[in-house]
C-alpha cells in the first residue's frame, strides 16, 4: 500500500506512534544511565553506539543485554538475579534524573503532530518505555499535548512486539484497524502492527538495532516525519 492509499481517504484516523528512535532521540541519555550503572557495579561502560542497538525491548532487556554487553544476551544463561535486580534498581534510578536532559525530538515531528492534530486525527503513544518515564519525556520535549493516550512497556501484561498494547490503544482511542497506523523505528513495532492488522510506516533514522528497516514488513518507510504529510 502506497503512503497516498494509507492517508489520502481515511483521515480523519488515529496515528499511534513508537516513542524512542521514532520522536525522541533518547539514546544519550539511556547510555548515559547505563553507563552509570556498570560503573557502580565496577565494569566498563557501554558508550552510545551499543545502548542504541539494545533500545526497543523494555528497560528490563536493555538491562540484560547492557550486563552481557551484547544484544542477543540468552535468558536461560543470566543466572544472577540479585545482580539484575540491583542493576535494574540502579538504572531506573540514574534514568530517572536523567530522563529528557540531552533527548531531542527528531526533525519533522513537530510539523507532523501539528498538522495531523489540524486533520483531526488523534494521536497516542504506545511505548516499551516503562510507564513512569513516559509522561516526563514527553512533557520535557513540550509534545505531551498532542497525545491523548500512553501505553507504556508495563501498563498492561504484555509489550511490543505482541500487537495488544496497539489494540488498546487503537481501542481507547476509537479507532479501527481501517483507520488506524502505527509509526515506528523499530521490527518491535512493525510486528506489533502485522500482528495488530493495524498498516504500519517505519523510519529509517531509529534504531532498530542497527539494521535496516526496510524490509520489516511497514506499509511504508520514511527518512522523516514531515514525510507523512
Ligand atoms: O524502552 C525501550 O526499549 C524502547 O522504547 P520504544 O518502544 O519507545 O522504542
Ligand atoms: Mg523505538
Amino acid at each position: 500500500m502506497s503512503l497516498a492509499g494509507l492517508f489520502s481517504q481515511r483521515w480523519p484516523g488515529v496515528a499511534l506512534f513508537d516513542l524512542d528512535g521514532t520522536l525522541v532521540d533518547s539514546a544519550p541519555d539511556l547510555a548515559a544511565a547505563i553507563d552509570s550503572m556498570l560503573e557502580q557495579l565496577g565494569r566498563r561502560k557501554a558508550g552510545i553506539d551499543n545502548v542504541r542497538q539494545w533500545v526497543g525491548n523494555g528497560a528490563g532487556v536493555l538491562v540484560r543485554r547492557s550486563l552481557a554487553g551484547r544484544a542477543d544476551w540468552e535468558p536461560a544463561t543470566e543466572k544472577d538475579d540479585a545482580l539484575f535486580n540491583d542493576a535494574l534498581a540502579m538504572f531506573y534510578h540514574a534514568y530517572g534524573n536523567l530522563n529528557g536532559q540531552h533527548s531531542v525530538l527528531y526533525e519533522g515531528v513537530e510539523e507532523c503532530l501539528t498538522r495531523l492534530a489540524d486533520y483531526g486525527c488523534r494521536m497516542g503513544i504506545v511505548t516499551n518505555k516503562p510507564e513512569q518515564f513516559v509522561a516526563p519525556l514527553l512533557e520535557q520535549m513540550g509534545i505531551e499535548h498532542w497525545f491523548d493516550i500512553s501505553v507504556g512497556g508495563d501498563t498492561l501484561p504484555v509489550r511490543k512486539p505482541d500487537p495488544q498494547p496497539l489494540i488498546h490503544a487503537m481501542t481507547e482511542l476509537g479507532g479501527t484497524r481501517g483507520t488506524t497506523v502505527m509509526v515506528g523505528d523499530s521490527v518491535t513495532d512493525i510486528s506489533a502492527a502485522l500482528a495488530a492488522g493495524i498498516p504500519s510506516v517505519a523510519v529509517r533514522y531509529g534504531y532498530n538495532y542497527g539494521a535496516p528497516v526496510d524490509s520489516l514488513g511497514a506499509d511504508a518507510v520514511v527518512d522523516s516525519l514531515a514525510q507523512l504529510l
